[in-house]
């Protein structure tokens, strides 16, 4: 499904509006509708509801809610941020048209909040708000957040903005967010998405060639778009499966390595071999007895020395992974640019193997890469802090895959999948159980494995990310989120890999 920004929401508005003659009031009524509908289906106590409605739209929607509440039989109290006098358009319309109901009408600054209300709904700004709220504004959304009753926000919480999914200032913390059409950026991404609680999307009769008018290039991933995994031909073999190698390991990090050649070979790769610090190499042998390695120089970690052989090694393999536990020497950093410049051979980057590189590094990647680096990793990549990744995953993913031809997963609660086109893939899968050292390698192994096989380096980011989250999903429901380790991961792939075969 796509996720918008409010730039693209207002255009596909306007062409619903303008366009195809759909009118604004009609949108409004079917918004209130659909958020009414909601509302009743809620499993919470709902006898007084308060709605506090701005003078925008977004406030329109609220003042039409309060029509369909009574309708519903709730007792409900509207309270307006501006004198009605400053209404104009649809809002004003659902105004006037609110006089003839018995709905109490207050001013929300001036008046007292009369009772306890059961729910409390934030219709105050929606995608419209493009600046932090300050002084009454803020002090009316600090104030609701102290208040007892469920929270329901209207398109966005008050005080986020529609096009980023920073927190730009004091929000409205909702524990159901309703929105129209599709989803917006700050629904589904961090730090924005914490506000927003459950989001729901209620259909308002914008029809999606309205919505492909504007031209998304967010998608998130869900059960509905997924793309299913083929089943094997029944007279397959392990050639047709490729040869992933997993080049990893440095003394006190040769789990690293072993972890992601498991996934690697758990998740379908035809063979597996881990390239591994020759001093390292016994623990490869007995803890992946699936796996076969590769011991590459004399010491227990990587040396530029080694590129040569390691080079020769992989270049008639498939794809390379190149990250796990390596390290950070300096000689291992010239180990990784001499492979990288010396091979063609598909490389999938992760953790340390991206420690060193530069943009020279990357040039040397286009169109044959998939990086796979954590907020702090990637920061250093793009030369920001970390705050400013955080407060900017989607345009920076964006520049740099663009810029550099590589498919970039930025790994966090969310993930953020960046490929070459411009397109950018959201997935929220996953639980803190994955809070632990050992999943990104278990990560890098799922996505090599992929690639191994076959998949399009999207796919195989996509299905790296999707199932290494849901493996977490499903074991977090079974035991908790503290005590899974990454071995209980690999050992419950099948869980979800057999969801991706389901009906084909
Ligand atoms: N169009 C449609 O068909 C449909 C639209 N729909 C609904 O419309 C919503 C968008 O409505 P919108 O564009 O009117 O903006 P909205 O979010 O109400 O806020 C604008 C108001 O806030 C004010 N303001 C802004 N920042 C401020 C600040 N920091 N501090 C103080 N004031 C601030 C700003 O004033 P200004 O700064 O411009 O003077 C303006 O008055 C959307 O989220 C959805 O709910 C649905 O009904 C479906 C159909
Ligand atoms: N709270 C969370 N919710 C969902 N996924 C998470 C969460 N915390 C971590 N993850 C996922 O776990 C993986 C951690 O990778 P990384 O940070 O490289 O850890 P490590 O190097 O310790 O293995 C990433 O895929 C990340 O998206
Ligand atoms: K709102």
């Amino acid at each position: 499904m796509e996720i918008l920004d409010s730039v693209q929401m207002a255009s596909a508005d306007k062409y619903t509006i303008e366009k195809i003659g759909i009118p604004s009031t009609v949108l409004m009524e079917n918004a209130a509708s659909g958020i009414a509908e909601i509302i009743k289906n809620l499993d919470v106590k709902k006898d007084k509801i308060a709605v506090f409605a701005g003078s925008g739209n977004n406030g329109g929607d609220g003042i039409t809610l309060a029509r369909k509440c009574y309708n519903a039989g709730y007792k409900i109290d509207l309270y307006l941020t501006s004198p009605p006098e400053k209404l104009k358009g649809d809002p004003l319309l659902n105004y006037n048209i609110l006089q003839y109901y018995p709905v109490r009408i207050f001013n929300a600054f001036e008046d007292k909040l009369l009772e306890d209300y059961d729910i409390i709904v934030d219709s105050i700004f929606g995608t419209g708000l493009t600046r932090p709220v300050e002084g009454k504004y803020k002090s009316l959304i600090k104030k609701l957040n102290e208040l007892p009753g469920f929270k329901i926000a209207i398109d966005m919480p008050s005080g986020l903005a529609g096009n980023t999914n920073a927190v730009i200032g004091e929000c409205f913390r909702a524990d159901v967010t309703v929105t129209m059409c599709r989803a917006k950026i700050p629904h589904k991404i961090y730090p924005a998405k914490k506000f927003c609680g459950k989001v729901e999307v209620v259909d308002i009769s914008i029809p999606d060639f309205a919505v492909a008018s504007v031209k998304p290039y967010i998608y998130e991933i869900t059960e509905n778009n997924i793309e299913k995994l083929n089943k094997r031909e029944s007279d397959s073999h392990k050639g047709k499966f490729g040869h992933a190698v997993i080049i990893g390991g440095s003394a006190g990090k040769t789990g690293a390595a072993l972890m992601a050649s498991k996934s690697c070979a758990k998740a379908g790769a035809g063979l597996t071999t881990t390239v591994i610090p020759s001093a390292l190499n016994l623990a490869a042998e007995l803890g992946n007895p699936e796996v076969m390695s590769f011991p590459a120089g004399s010491g227990d970690y990587f040396r530029e020395n080694d590129a040569k052989d390691v080079t020769e090694f992989i270049n008639d393999k498939t794809v390379a992974a190149i990250g796990p536990g390596m390290g950070r020497n300096d000689k291992t950093i010239e180990f990784i640019k001499q492979i990288i410049a010396a091979t063609n051979l598909p490389l999938v980057i992760d953790a340390d193997g991206l420690y060193g590189l530069d943009q020279n590094d990357f040039e040397k990647l286009r169109f044959r890469s998939i990086i796979t680096p954590h907020i702090g990793e990637f920061a250093r990549i793009v030369n920001k802090t970390n705050e400013e990744v955080i407060n900017n995953k989607l345009e920076l993913v964006r520049e740099f895959s663009t810029n550099y031809g590589i498919v970039t997963v930025l790994k966090s609660a969310d993930t953020i999948i960046g490929i070459p086109d411009g397109t950018i893939f959201v997935l929220n899968t996953g639980t803190p159980a994955l809070a632990k050292g050992g999943s990104g390698d278990c990560l890098t192994g799922l996505i090599t494995s992929f690639v191994s096989q076959n998949c399009t380096f999207k796919n195989s980011a996509v299905y790296g990310v999707w199932i290494l989250g849901k493996t977490a999903e499903h074991l977090t429901n079974i035991y908790n989120e503290r005590t899974i380790l990454v071995s209980d991961l690999i050992d419950n792939l099948w869980i979800e890999i057999n969801e991706l075969y389901r009906n084909n």
